[in-house]
């Protein structure tokens, strides 16, 4: 056992799984660990440290040796089955093949050439996670011509080749233009009320994102991180108790994140996914790629783009299993993540913020998105993140680093140069430890004082960008013309709409619980009203009660048309806001065609639950007007009132308990606008013009004067029927009036609800 007991260990490390392994092999302690670990993911670690680092580890980790060994014996044995039946391939898990060099030698030692090593990581069935008949026909071909030694990278990386055939606005590693954002005088205040005092969340913050390089943002919990990354990307802004100043510059031009224009030039990962609950990532990640990538991609070519970025971020495995969110059981937290990233890297972004984009993830995980992430920087783009422990192979990949420490900047620069900086003012980070669990004690346990005294905290020396001081709750600097946008052909309205009536589609179909649960409300009220009001309509109208009953009805069946669709809409809007905004914001598709998508789903089921409702009463009730005209009226409610609801909903923002509570108190009093309870004529004067902007008022005189205008020969029953008519202002022959105005408040409601759709579209805060 050589373990150097007297240095001191790297805490965060020795539990691991990942880099650590080949460092803890060499203790009693952590052998124990590798076979627990998934084989592969053990030696794609060994994959990732240096030749040097790996001899030297298998030079004394003899369990590990023996593992290697084993697998590598596995392989072996299959190859010379090939070759016991004359074939000179190894036959890999969902038919991707490989093939082997003929003179391939049983290694009986863990052997220096990593290409055997990576052999036999790709042979672990665990990790190997199949391609799609086409694409491994495909890989079958190229790997063909090639030798064992050129399968390299992740268990499920997808074939280089493939990749190749994609044009260059469909390679997501394709080469870009990236831009630089800096920042100076960043500001975040949160104003005390009473006796509590103002609270400074962000102090004089600077700091920039280079192109084609990755920062970090460290620092304890409660440090200013994800604030500074809401301020730089527009997702908070002065307004309330908060106040915002900042500089801001994207390649030295001084630009307001909050603006859309802006902020739709990064992409953004938060912290809580907002993606579909019901989508899968293979979808999710097309989505993305088709209605951000423009007209010039095939379908094919999106479907190998999306397979790529599968691979990439290792979410084959669970590629076609739907998202799931808090009610319904889906993919990990960490896969989640997972393909909230690829949604973003799909479309090249230029900046890609994200917010701690590993937690949730294994060591394993973490290492390969950090690696992948730095891949998009090497292609230009600018790459920022925060986050938590980092171990120090993860730290080790960070280009730049900013360290918080109460919200002001305590290093901001190279990783490269972090342990001399510290090391300069007093605080060298010990042997074998990890520098990035250090600098975050160093920072949590010495006193702010005493920091400053050392000479942490350094002052902004770069060349001033920005000369005066701008407040982002006025209008900031808007030089956004100057900065290039980046979707040249965008795809046309009808894809946008189209694409998003199919998504809702797809949602309705897997959360079918949902869709059956409104249907049977549906029928189950429907039916009720049907038989309470079993016939009324055929009993003659010649008595109050019969009267009574027969109106009665109507305006039963009317309510409920009001009620149900509208319940449904109202709970769309801030239910989906969350992933509304984040596609917005990201340029997926207009307000406008996201608000016919959702306008066509709303009528599709307002359509049918019309129907469900007045095939039930119509013939239980045995209404005496035209079953069209019935259904007409019927479904041009259910539509007005969605309108209604729409408007609540867009209102109420993400509060769905707000809408839920608005709902009633609008639609409900409509009732008593209609002359059932109290003729309209004795309602005060100063209420009375409410009649006049209710939907329900002019559905139920359309179907009053067609149950009511002919009514039986008999004189009581004419009498009864005309001062029923003429009780609730129905006028036969205003119909056409009625249709008109029933239909012009439901274009006038919903053009409402989209003008607030939009305005609050603007905004995430
Ligand atoms: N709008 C706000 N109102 C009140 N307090 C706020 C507001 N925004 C941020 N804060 C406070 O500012 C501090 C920094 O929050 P922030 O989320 O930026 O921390 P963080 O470094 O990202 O922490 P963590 O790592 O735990 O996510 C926290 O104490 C938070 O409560």
């Amino acid at each position: 056992m050589t373990d150097d007991s007297s240095a001191p260990r790297d805490e965060s490390e020795s539990a691991s799984t990942a880099t650590p392994v080949i460092a803890d092999a060499t203790t009693a302690e952590g052998v124990f660990d590798i076979p627990s670990c998934m084989p592969a993911e053990a030696l794609y670690n060994c994959d990732i440290l240096t030749p040097e680092e790996y001899n030297a580890a298998t030079n004394t980790g003899a369990q590990l040796i023996q593992l290697v060994s084993e697998m590598l014996r596995t392989v072996d044995e299959s190859i010379r089955e090939s070759e016991n039946k004359g074939e000179n391939l190894l036959s890999m898990n969902e038919g991707l093949s490989l093939s082997v060099p003929a003179d391939y030698q049983v290694a009986t030692e863990v052997p220096p050439e990593r290409p055997i090593i990576q052999l036999a990581v790709k042979h672990a069935p665990e990790q190997y996670c199949g391609l799609p008949s086409e694409l491994a026909d495909d890989s079958q071909r190229s790997s063909s011509s090639n030798s064992a030694a050129s399968f390299r990278g992740f268990p499920d990386k997808f074939p280089e080749s493939i990749r190749e055939t994609l044009p260059p606005e469909a390679d997501p590693f394709a080469i870009r233009e990236g831009m630089t954002l800096a920042w100076k005088d960043v500001n975040l205040t949160v104003k005390g009320r009473g006796k509590i005092l103002d609270r400074r969340i962000l102090q004089n913050v600077w700091g920039e994102v280079p192109k084609k390089e990755t920062t970090a943002i460290m620092g304890s919990s409660g440090a200013g991180k994800t604030s500074l990354m809401n301020v730089l990307s527009g997702r908070t802004a002065s307004g309330g108790n908060v106040q915002v100043k900042a500089n801001i510059t994207l390649d030295n031009v001084p630009a307001d994140p909050t603006k859309i224009g802006v902020r739709q030039m990064i992409a953004f990962v938060a912290q809580d996914d907002s993606l579909q609950v019901t989508a899968t990532p293979r979808e999710a990640i097309r989505f993305s790629a088709k209605l951000r990538l423009g007209r010039s991609l095939t379908d094919d070519q999106l479907d190998i783009m999306t397979q790529c970025m599968l691979h990439e971020l290792g979410l084959v495995a669970c590629a076609d299993t739907i998202v799931g969110g808090p009610l319904i059981k889906g993919i990990s937290g960490g896969e989640r993540k997972r393909t909230s990233v690829g949604v973003e890297l799909v479309v090249k972004p230029a900046m890609l913020f994200l917010d701690e984009p590993t937690s949730g993830l294994d060591s394993f995980s973490a290492v390969q998105l950090c690696q992948l992430l730095k891949k998009v920087a090497r292609v230009g783009a600018s790459v920022m993140f925060t986050i938590h422990q980092p171990s120090s192979r993860i730290f080790r990949e960070f280009d730049q680093l900013i360290l918080l420490n109460k919200g002001r900047v305590m290093y901001q620069g190279p990783v490269s140069t972090i342990a001399d900086y510290f090391g300069a003012r007093g605080h060298p980070c010990p042997r074998n430890y990890n520098p990035a669990d250090w600098i975050m004690k160093v920072a949590q346990k010495v006193p702010i004082q005493e920091l400053e005294e050392a000479g942490f905290f350094p002052k902004d020396e770069r060349k001033a960008t920005v000369t005066n001081e701008v407040d982002t709750s006025e209008l900031l600097i808007l030089r956004n013309q100057s900065i290039p946008q980046a979707k040249e052909k965008p795809p046309t309205m009808t894809t946008e709409i189209s694409m998003l009536v199919w998504r809702e589609l797809v949602h309705i179909r897997r959360a079918k619980s949902v869709t059956v649960a409104r249907i049977i409300q549906t029928i189950v009220l429907a039916s009720v009203i049907g038989l309470i009001f079993f016939d009324v309509g055929n009993a003659p109208n010649d008595s109050v009660s019969n009267l009574q009953g027969h109106f009665g009805a109507i305006i039963m069946v009317a309510t409920i048309i009001m009620m149900g669709p509208a319940q449904a809409a109202l709970l769309s809007f801030p239910d989906e806001r969350p992933v509304f905004l984040r596609e917005y914001s990201t340029k997926h598709y207009s307000v406008s065609s996201y608000f016919l998508s959702r306008l066509s789903i709303e009528a599709m089921m307002g359509a049918l639950q019309s129907l469900l409702t007045t095939l039930i009463c119509y013939f239980a009730i045995d209404f005496r007007g035209s079953f069209i005209n019935y259904y007409g009226a019927c479904f041009t409610l259910a539509m007005g009132s969605t309108a209604i609801a729409v408007i609540l909903g867009a209102a109420a923002g993400s509060s769905s308990k707000i809408a839920t509570a608005a709902l009633p108190l609008v639609l409900l009093p409509q009732m008593l606008f209609v002359g059932y309870f109290v003729s309209p004529e004795l309602i005060p004067v100063w209420l009375r013009w409410i009649q006049y902007i209710c939907p329900m008022t002019y559905a139920t005189r359309i179907l009053l004067v067609a149950e009511f205008q002919t009514c039986e020969e008999s004189f009581l029953s004419q009498i009864y029927c005309q001062s029923l008519l003429d009780n609730t202002g129905a006028d036969p022959d205003e119909v056409l009036w009625y249709w008109c105005i029933l239909i012009g408040q439901f274009v006038v409601f919903r053009l409402i609800a989209l003008a607030i759709l939009h305005k609050s579209a603007q905004r995430f805060y």
